[in-house]
């Protein structure tokens, strides 16, 4: 199946009938499930979205020559990332960037993963080749994933093999002629059980010693695989009308315990068997991590913008927008989406073809955004919060405004500087949503940690950085200064 409809997504999770439990109970189908339908008509949204606009998010695989998903573009030209980026902010647009995992981010990882394959042909060609053979089967069937990176939070002190109990992160059971047997808890699955596959790869940042080779995997399994359980945690979209919440009564993606019970994963689904040299490498060698990033940084301008298009349309309502500590705030979050435009354009622009020819964004620029993004995202947030104010707590909700007793009241009390009580609230609950609600509090998490903790991805990012030029600089400039040293020091 080419690039999917809304409709197909929808069918193939009925069909898969996937292990997914929440509140204590399994899911007979998802699609129908309070807890999941919204977001599902919300995943169906940018499917259907493919069609409607074929031109800007389709491309002609090179394969099979039907018409696939724009996001598993592989570029070979900054015009064809300009062509990624475009369609990922279609998709982001739907949800002001809410939408965390939409199918472009993995499909980014896949692509690359797939190409630039030859770190996993270290421990066998097999694996190099699978995962150039996924990367096709997933962008030729539109597969939507899941994913997780890390190991349950029992004792951060102690490698994987030292915990009390070693058998509880997921591991390596048993090789077997056909494939292996893998048993244990993985972290977080957001989507988890309303996609078709997971991936399971290491994590982005934290390496593993040897001794972890066991929980040092990396394969792809579909959800609905014998023995693999989404334990996913109460939902943040209440069942309330899109009025009262605009944003978790369609875009709460849900976040899941991965609980493999014994799992077989045939050989050809194996990229990483055991082997913490390479998982520790594989973001980074096989440049997953720079196209994963130009996705996020591309949804993240959108988000800024959505939220300086809200910013803006409280401070209007209410007529604050004159005030010089109002404005100061608004500048804030303007230079923060300039910042963020000027960080995508560099990246598209200093953008070079790979050893494997794929055009990779500048990854200076991105990494810049992308570990700088995490400590901006809350205090945007908090912007909103400050100059909402008591806006946020007065909001009535759609049935006190039908109400024909209280409706009057409200709509008039609550009217603002230019709107009627009934639009204006309508506003403030989407900012409300954006900052206070339980979705709201989940995406501030969410920025901050879903590349991975960033503190540690600020260590190694400071590590990593070449900072022998600005040292030399100054140092020539100090010897430069006229001075004559004292004889006595
Ligand atoms: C909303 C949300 C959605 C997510 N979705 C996904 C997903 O879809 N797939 C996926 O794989 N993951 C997902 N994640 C998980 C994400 O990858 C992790 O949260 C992130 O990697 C940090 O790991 P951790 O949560 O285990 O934190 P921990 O590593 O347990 O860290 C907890 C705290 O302890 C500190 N700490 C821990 N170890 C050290 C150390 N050695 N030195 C100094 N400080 C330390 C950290 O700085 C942090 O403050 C999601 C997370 C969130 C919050």
């Amino acid at each position: 199946m080419p690039a999917k409809t809304g409709e197909q997504y929808k069918q193939g999770l009925r069909e898969a009938n996937n292990n997914v439990y929440i509140h204590g109970e399994r899911v007979e189908d998802p699609t129908t499930h309070p807890a999941f339908k919204n977001v599902i008509d919300s995943m169906a949204n940018l499917y259907d979205l493919q069609h409607e606009k074929p031109e800007k998010m389709l491309y002609t695989s090179p394969t099979s020559g039907e018409k696939v998903g724009m996001t598993f573009l592989r570029p070979e030209s900054i015009e064809d990332l300009a062509k990624r980026r475009e369609a990922i902010q279609e998709w982001a647009r739907t949800s002001g960037g809410m939408m965390g995992r939409s199918p472009d981010y993995l499909n980014a990882e896949v692509m690359a993963m797939g190409v630039a394959n030859d770190l996993f042909a270290e421990d066998d060609q097999m694996f190099a080749d699978n995962a150039r053979r996924f990367y096709e089967y997933a962008r030729e069937n539109d597969i939507s994933l899941t994913h997780t990176l890390i190991h349950p939070q029992v004792n951060r002190e102690k490698a994987q093999h030292e915990q009390k109990d070693a058998n509880v992160a997921l591991h390596l059971k048993e090789k077997r002629e056909d494939g292996i047997i893998v048993e244990g808890a993985r972290l977080l699955a957001t989507q988890g059980g309303i996609t078709d596959e997971i991936l399971v790869f290491p994590s982005t940042v934290k390496p593993a010693g040897e001794l972890d080779d066991p929980y040092s995997l990396a394969f792809v399994v579909p959800n609905n695989t014998d023995g693999l359980k989404f334990i996913s945690r109460e939902s943040f979209d209440y069942g309330r009308s899109e009025w009262d919440h605009p944003l978790g009564s369609r875009f709460e993606e849900g976040d899941a315990i991965v609980y493999f019970d014994n799992v077989f994963v045939p050989w050809d689904r194996v990229f990483v068997c055991g082997n913490s040299s390479i998982c520790n490498r594989t973001f980074l060698e096989t440049n997953a991590v720079v196209h994963m990033s130009h996705q996020v940084v591309a949804k993240n301008v959108v988000k800024t913008e959505f939220v300086l298009g809200t910013v803006l349309k409280l401070m209007e309502s209410i007529g604050i927008d004159g005030f010089q500590h109002v404005k100061d705030k608004g500048t804030e979050i303007m230079l923060t989406l300039e910042t963020m435009k000027s960080h995508l354009y560099r990246a598209e622009q200093n953008a070079t073809l790979d050893k494997w020819g794929t055009m990779t964004p500048d990854f200076e620029a991105l990494n810049a955004a992308r570990n700088w993004y995490p400590n901006v995202y809350p205090r945007l947030v908090e912007i909103l919060r400050i100059l909402g104010a008591s806006g946020l707590m007065g909001i009535p909700t759609e049935a006190d405004f039908q109400n024909e007793e209280l409706g009057p009241i409200v709509n008039r009390a609550l009217q603002s500087k230019n709107m009627e009580g009934y639009e204006r609230v309508k506003l403030f609950r989407l900012a409300w949503d954006l900052t206070l609600s339980s979705f709201g509090s989940r995406q501030m998490h969410y920025e901050y940690y879903f590349f991975g903790d960033p503190i540690k991805m600020r260590m190694s990012y400071f590590d990593g950085y070449d900072k022998e030029p600005y040292k030399a600089y100054v140092q020539d400039f100090l010897d430069q200064v006229k001075s004559s040293k004292p004889s006595h020091v």
